[in-house]
């Protein structure tokens, strides 16, 4: 642990993200037997429950309780975990990942440009600063979830940013979705300082982050993410490598383990090396998201045209390949008009704005976000910019009835 600021604040307990990559377990692969019989459960797992390999040669038979006493020793005391928690920007995103943070019993400092947002948080036991420099200066990690990539900069760098608060030891996260180009510039300005920075922004949404299920993909200063891995693993998605209705009972008991006590994870945190590879990893996922969501919408209003229910669409969706948590999430609403928001359709259009920059940086064609990106700029300029981004469903359907008027 290469920071000084750590104390016992924090109550949860979880293994660092070095004793994860170190641990001498056998590799997680699918293909290869991790039991003494030779057994091998590759088409049992569920997608979600594969894990990344983490290490090279499956070396000896799997023993749960092997396992779960070297996992035990290893995880780190409360006094490995930064004392002091800053957090900035407490949207549909930022507040719930505060919330975790206080329930899991850290030190949190909050800060909002709308002040009134601070106030749940503080009755929840947060304290308050009035800017992001006296936050980053009390804090030794200060995260900062904002909306856009100037945003973003006004908080880091701007008069009162968090820069100025910024010294040796103490270190800066990013969670907001920006560009590569943004991120590169706040972590020189914070790096300048003495601070370290890293990049981490999430894939997940309003109902992951209020559950502490997001995917942080971080990129930036290694020390720094192994500093703050328990603090992501608060807020981010758990994943245990056995399924956890798998016959083998040593699987099973393993599992059931890694779910009760959250104490081994593998990575639903993606550490991706230099400043700006988490900002093109997101966006590029985004872009994905984006452009199914309006196929998906062009789905929808198709069925309906030619008489079929888009109920039944959105359920003949859920059981084949193209099945998406997504669709069966937002295809109910969408069905009815409804777009209760969760991510507001200007971050996506943003989102795919920036996209489409990061392509044209390569010259790599991106016919389809583009084309995507298109009808959320529609949409907005329909008023549904602060609209769920399933909305943009809204600007096809106002496309199809003037084409009847034809
Ligand atoms: N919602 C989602 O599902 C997801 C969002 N994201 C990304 O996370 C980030 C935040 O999203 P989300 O929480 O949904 O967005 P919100 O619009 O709900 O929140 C944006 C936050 O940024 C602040 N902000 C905006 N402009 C400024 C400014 N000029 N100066 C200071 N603060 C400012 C807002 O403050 P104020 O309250 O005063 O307006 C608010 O705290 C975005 O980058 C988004 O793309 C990533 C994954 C999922
Ligand atoms: O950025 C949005 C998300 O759902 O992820």
């Amino acid at each position: 642990m290469a920071m000084s600021f750590l104390k016992p604040h924090c109550t949860h307990r979880l293994p660092s993200s070095s004793s994860i990559l170190n641990s001498p377990f056998p590799t997680i692969s699918p293909t290869k037997s991790l039991f003494a019989n030779g057994s091998s459960f590759s088409t049992r797992i569920p997608n979600h429950f594969r894990a990344r390999p983490i290490s090279s040669t499956p070396t000896k038979p799997f023993s749960f309780k092997a396992f779960s006493s070297q996992i035990s020793a290893s995880a780190p005391k409360p006094d490995e975990m930064p004392a002091r928690v800053g957090f900035l920007g407490l949207g549909i995103m930022g507040s719930p990942m505060a919330q975790n943070l206080i329930k899991a019993g850290c030190d949190v400092t909050v800060w909002n440009r709308t002040e009134s947002k601070c106030s749940p948080l503080i009755s929840l036991g947060a304290k308050y600063k009035s800017s992001p420099k006296e936050v980053a200066a009390s804090c030794d990690v200060t995260f900062a979830m904002l909306a856009d990539p100037q945003s973003a900069l006004d908080v880091a760098c701007g008069e009162h940013g968090a820069a100025k608060g910024m010294s040796p030891g103490k270190g800066y996260v990013d969670v907001s979705t920006v560009d590569g180009a943004t991120s590169k510039l706040i972590g020189t300005r914070i790096k300048a300082t003495g601070a370290l920075f890293l990049e981490a922004p999430v894939s997940g949404s309003k109902k992951p982050a209020e559950d502490g299920q997001l995917i942080f993909l971080t990129a930036g200063d290694r020390s720094l993410f192994e500093t703050v891995a328990p603090l992501l693993d608060i807020m981010g998605k758990l994943l245990c490598p056995y399924a956890p209705h798998h016959p083998f009972s040593e699987a099973f008991e393993l599992s059931t383990f890694c779910l009760r006590s959250r104490r081994y994870t593998t990575q639903s945190k993606f550490f991706l090396g230099d400043v700006g590879n988490g900002a093109a990893m997101k966006l590029v996922v985004n872009m994905i998201m984006g452009s199914m969501m309006a196929s998906f919408s062009e789905g929808l209003l198709l069925c309906e045209r030619v008489g079929l229910d888009p109920k039944v669409l959105v359920e003949v969706v859920s059981q084949g390949a193209i099945s998406a948590p997504m669709f069966s999430m937002k295809g109910p609403s969408m069905v009815q008009s409804l777009y209760p928001t969760a991510f507001p359709l200007k971050h996506q259009q943003k989102d795919l704005r920036l996209a489409l920059g990061l392509a044209e940086s390569v010259s790599q064609p991106t016919p389809i976000a583009a084309a995507a990106n298109e009808l959320y700029k529609v949409a907005k300029s329909r008023g549904l910019s602060d609209e769920d981004f399933s909305a943009v469903i809204e600007a096809l359907k106002v496309k199809l009835q003037s084409q009847s008027k034809e």
